[in-house]
């Protein structure tokens, strides 16, 4: 279970708790502050407050294996090689979900600016999955997608649900929030949170 206490950046504060195999929707106008609250929780700018995952500080460990456990995957991910396989430490073992993420299966080679948007964002997911980690914060993950790519992304994120992993789903999309969060969050321009059921 992850806890947020009194998590506090700029002008945000909340408090909650995401249960394993947990999907919240977090929803609120552009501005509002939904990217500032995953990457502090992810501990990726300056926050206060009290962060645990299974009541273990994350102050307990160094942060990238904080990180490694609550990944935060941004709209659009950063890439730190021209090449996309040069990004996954086992290329092989990710072509499943490339593939049924709709990428090429040839695509290991290729240079990173040659895919779309929407295939980088597909691919900066494929990524984060790799991690296997305990809790997925995702931004936006479907922005760039078409309809029929996004439903691919919802049913590979509700596998992992399943199977455990907590999920936070940044989105703008009403009937996707309702789709995938089994509670909504959202938002409140005084850095709150308002919680409901789909
Ligand atoms: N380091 C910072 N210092 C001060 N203000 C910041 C900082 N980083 C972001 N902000 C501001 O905080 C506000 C919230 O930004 P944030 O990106 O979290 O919004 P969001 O809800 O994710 O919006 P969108 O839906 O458009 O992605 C914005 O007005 C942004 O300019």
């Amino acid at each position: 279970m992850l806890t947020v206490s009194g998590l506090k950046r700029l002008h945000i504060f909340v408090s909650f708790d995401l249960q394993d195999g947990e999907c919240v929707a977090l929803q609120g106008p552009s501005g509002v502050g939904k990217t500032l609250l995953l990457r502090s929780i992810a501990d990726l700018d300056p926050n206060e407050g009290t962060v645990k995952l299974d009541g273990t500080l994350r102050e307990a460990m160094p942060a990238p294996a904080w990180r490694k456990q609550v990944t935060y995957l941004a709209a659009e991910p950063g890439w730190w090689s021209d090449i996309v396989q040069d990004h996954f430490a086992a290329w092989d073992d990710a072509l499943s979900l490339v593939v049924r993420l709709g990428l090429p299966g040839d695509c290991g080679p290729w240079p990173i600016q040659r895919l779309s948007t929407g295939e980088r964002q597909r691919l900066g997911l494929v990524r984060a999955l790799m991690l296997r980690s305990r809790v997925l914060l995702l931004d936006e993950p479907t922005s760039a997608l078409d309809s029929a790519s996004a439903a691919a992304v919802e049913a590979l994120i509700a596998e992992r649900i399943a199977s455990g992993t907590s999920v936070i789903w940044s989105t703008h999309h009403d009937a996707q929030a309702r789709r995938v969060g089994s509670r909504i969050f959202a938002m409140r321009p005084d850095g709150g949170i308002k919680e409901s059921r789909p």
